[in-house]
């Protein structure tokens, strides 16, 4: 599904700054796999998702997505088949919109400028798939996206990404902001929705004990490349303590 083969990426090159992200990284991800990804800071998760959008400049390798070769492909066009939510779930949504326009935006593609004009067809569209979160925001549709709380805000986000369902889903500590409770709502539902719409998923994560409860498989990266790769029957064998000999200090 997303092949990745000897993905360099060396920011600053040739400077005193010179930083090696990822170091000749290959991996396959197959189709409908959700895989979890651990690594302490600046192992080089995020650029591996960034070399996957098209945000990071790679120095060699390819990136395949579906049988086709999309190293070369603007961010732009990638993001019609790849969805992306962030820490912050003010990156995935615009405040001064309503909830129903921010959801518009997402199902008319972000077409033309016009694409949160709300259609009569949409809104129950949208109360169907805000009623799936059990937070009541299906009754709150005509509220500015900036008055939610950041625990709503990011599952209305969840909602935007899969309403077209992306080929890929990548989740990039997309809970890290929230408090335990909504961390927890949000993460049983985005399961829920990468199950339901057969997507494949990618989530970055700091939380052990969510790395191994989601997803069926297990990547660790470590200073620019990947170290362990658990399959499913190998990951529900671990405990969060066993994962800490994995990370280098
Ligand atoms: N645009 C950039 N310019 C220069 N260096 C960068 C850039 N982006 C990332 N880096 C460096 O590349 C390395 C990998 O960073 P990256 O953000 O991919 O790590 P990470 O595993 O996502 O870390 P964290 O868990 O802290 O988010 C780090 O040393 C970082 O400082």
């Amino acid at each position: 599904m997303l092949k990745l083969e000897h993905i360099n990426v060396i920011y600053n090159e040739g400077t005193k700054l010179e930083k090696r992200a990822l170091d000749d990284v290959s991996v396959h991800i197959r189709p409908g796999e959700f895989v979890t990804i651990l690594g302490s800071n600046g192992a080089g998760k995020s650029t591996f998702f960034n070399v996957i959008t098209g945000q990071a400049p790679t120095q060699s390798g390819n990136v395949i997505l579906d049988g086709k070769d999309i190293t070369h492909e603007k961010e732009h066009i990638r993001s019609k088949t790849i969805g992306r939510l962030f820490q912050n779930p003010a990156q995935g949504t615009a405040a001064g919109l309503t909830v129903e326009e921010n959801l518009a935006l997402s199902a008319h593609n972000n077409a033309s400028l016009f694409s949160f004009a709300v259609k009569k067809k949409d809104i129950a569209l949208f109360q169907k798939k805000l009623k799936v979160l059990n937070m009541g925001l299906e009754e709150r549709l005509k509220t500015p996206i900036g008055l939610l709380s950041g625990g709503q805000r990011q599952a209305v986000a969840l909602i935007m990404a899969v309403l077209n369902p992306p080929k890929l889903l990548l989740l990039d500590e997309h809970t890290a902001a929230l408090d335990p409770k909504s961390a927890k709502t949000i993460l049983e539902i985005t399961d829920q929705l990468v199950r339901s719409e057969q997507m494949t998923a990618l989530m970055i994560t700091h939380n052990m004990s969510d790395a191994l409860k989601y997803g069926d498989r297990l990547l660790i990266f470590n200073d620019g490349k990947i170290t362990k790769d658990f399959s499913k029957e190998e990951k529900e064998k671990l405990k969060p303590a066993d994962l800490l000999e994995f990370y280098e200090v």
